[in-house]
């Protein structure tokens, strides 16, 4: 299908499931940590890190045949080789036996203070939270263990498998047409260190994308129109989405309600970015999505295709939790720029490194829903890896689709705008505990190249469904047009 436009863009303890150090440096394999640590589920996912292939009852067995020694084990499972002929070998090593792969959860033991002997699984019925290490990158896998310490759930193997790699293939195709973003860091320009388009399904709806929207202060000039898998998915990614967001609801969250200024209504995507990772190096920093138009505590579906690539997520601490890497400097609420050494890159690693990290691994074919607490509160990131297993459609990319819901009632024709005419943005405090939580509106030019900030700032009041409200009353003719519905509008 044609585009509507491809102009280039001017621009656990539980801390308890363990860790390893992240795998900075020249070595492909991370080191383990294990100082102050010895339970038997940090060892387990040590030895998990190390040896991703190898089934977790496995690795149990054997660390019990070597005495609890993570070491003693790590030798015995090199010396025994990952080969192929490896008794210890899963089934299958492709990235789906990954989706196959067990609770982490369901395997390890943990020990109650009064001695009592429960599964970890039992044990996250009570939600146990989980600290992540000073410096230290830990790796889930499972969804069970995904869904209890994330504000993520990942469905692997999402759709069947023909329909995904027709959509690898198509989307690989658009891929030719995806440019890099522009953004302002300090005084440099830097361009996104991934290719990026968005794509909407009428053209009233590119209209409204190339001159009303405003993205990181600016039009966008790459809008697409959604290609007819693009949209086909889109239905499924809906269902889906609602039903985890239900349940999370439902099983999760204080009294079974949802959250305050989360919209009550059933997710439908209207809107979806597609994002290409050409080779290990191409990446997104730390960053939450923009909540401008999709208001405080939105849902998003990311579907992740092609090669297998690193989730990162971490916690926004307030600034007097954090020690002392969290004094380094200002809020690092933007994207990072493309690989190579900035006061950026090293700032989010210092902050990442201070509070340790998640990582949660995307396979071709996962659904990855982040949930309403995850924007306000967490950070996420597609890490540079240091190697990738080339995908047999894809090669070294990766594209991944996140299908959002932009709100009606946050259009640009109602959003306030700043004292220097630019629109200003939605951002919820995050670092300072007295105001944790609070959304506000503010000047966005000090990210625009060539652009300095106004200060304009103004607390934005949401109603408890998440439904702006405005102190002036828009005007009949600024009644702006609904955006349609992907699945709806096919
Ligand atoms: O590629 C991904 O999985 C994440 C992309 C992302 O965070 C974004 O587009 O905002
Ligand atoms: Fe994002």
């Amino acid at each position: 299908m044609d585009a509507f436009v491809s102009r280039k863009r001017r621009r656990l303890s539980q801390s308890s499931l363990g860790a390893i150090t992240a795998s900075a440096g020249a070595s492909n394999i991370p080191i383990p940590d294990t100082s102050g640590e010895d339970s038997t589920d940090i060892k387990i996912a040590i030895l998990l890190s190390l040896f991703p292939d190898i089934k977790q009852e496995n690795l149990l067995d054997i660390l019990v045949s070597c005495d609890g020694s993570v070491e003693a084990a790590s030798s015995l499972l090199t010396s025994q080789g990952t080969s192929s002929s490896s008794p210890f070998k899963k089934r299958a090593t492709s990235n789906p036996a990954r989706g196959a792969q067990t609770s982490l959860s369901s395997h390890v033991l943990t020990k109650a203070k009064d001695g009592s002997v429960t599964t970890l699984s039992e044990s996250l019925i009570h939600r146990k939270p989980l600290s992540t290490k000073k410096g230290q990158t830990l790796h889930l896998y499972s969804p069970e263990d995904i869904a209890a310490y994330t504000p993520c759930t990942i469905i692997h193997n999402f759709l069947p498998a023909e329909q995904a790699n027709a959509l690898l293939i198509e989307l690989l195709d658009e891929s030719e047409h995806f440019s890099r973003y522009e953004f302002q860091l300090f005084n440099r320009t830097v361009q996104s260190p991934h290719t990026t388009s968005l794509y909407v399904s009428t053209a009233e709806e590119y209209q409204q994308h190339t001159s009303e929207y405003k993205y990181g202060g600016t039009y966008r000039s790459n809008v697409r129109q959604a290609t007819p898998e693009l949209r086909s998915v889109s239905r499924k990614v809906q269902y889906a989405v609602n039903e985890v967001v239900h349940a999370r609801i439902h099983n999760i969250y204080p009294d079974g309600k949802k959250l305050k200024y989360q919209s009550p209504k059933e997710w439908r995507p209207n809107a979806a970015f597609v994002n290409c990772y050409d080779g290990p190096g191409e990446n997104v920093g730390y960053h939450s999505d923009d909540l401008t138009y999709l208001g405080p505590h939105p849902i998003i579906g990311s579907l992740s295709l092609g090669v297998e690539r690193e989730f990162r997520v971490r916690r926004v601490l307030p600034r007097d939790e954090e020690d002392d890497a969290g004094q380094i400097g200002a809020e690092d609420n933007k994207r990072n720029p493309p690989s190579g050494a900035t006061n950026d890159r090293k700032l989010s690693t210092a902050r990442a490194d201070a509070q340790g990290q998640i990582s949660i691994h995307l396979p071709h074919n996962s659904l990855l829903v982040m949930h309403a607490e995850m924007q306000e509160e967490w950070k996420h990131s597609i890490a540079p890896a240091q190697t990738i297993s080339p995908h047999p459609i894809s090669g070294n990319r990766r594209i991944n689709i996140t299908y959002r819901w932009y709100r009606d009632t946050l259009h640009p024709r109602y959003t306030p705008r700043c004292l220097c005419g630019e629109h200003a943005v939605l951002r919820c405090a995050q670092r300072k505990q007295e105001t944790r939580g609070r959304y506000m509106w503010m000047c966005y030019a000090g990210y625009v190249p060539g652009k300095e900030s106004c200060s304009f700032f103004q607390w934005a009041e949401f109603d408890d469904d998440g439904n702006p409200v405005w102190t002036h009353k828009p005007q009949e003719e600024e009644t702006a047009p609904a955006l349609a519905n992907f699945s709806a509008s096919q």
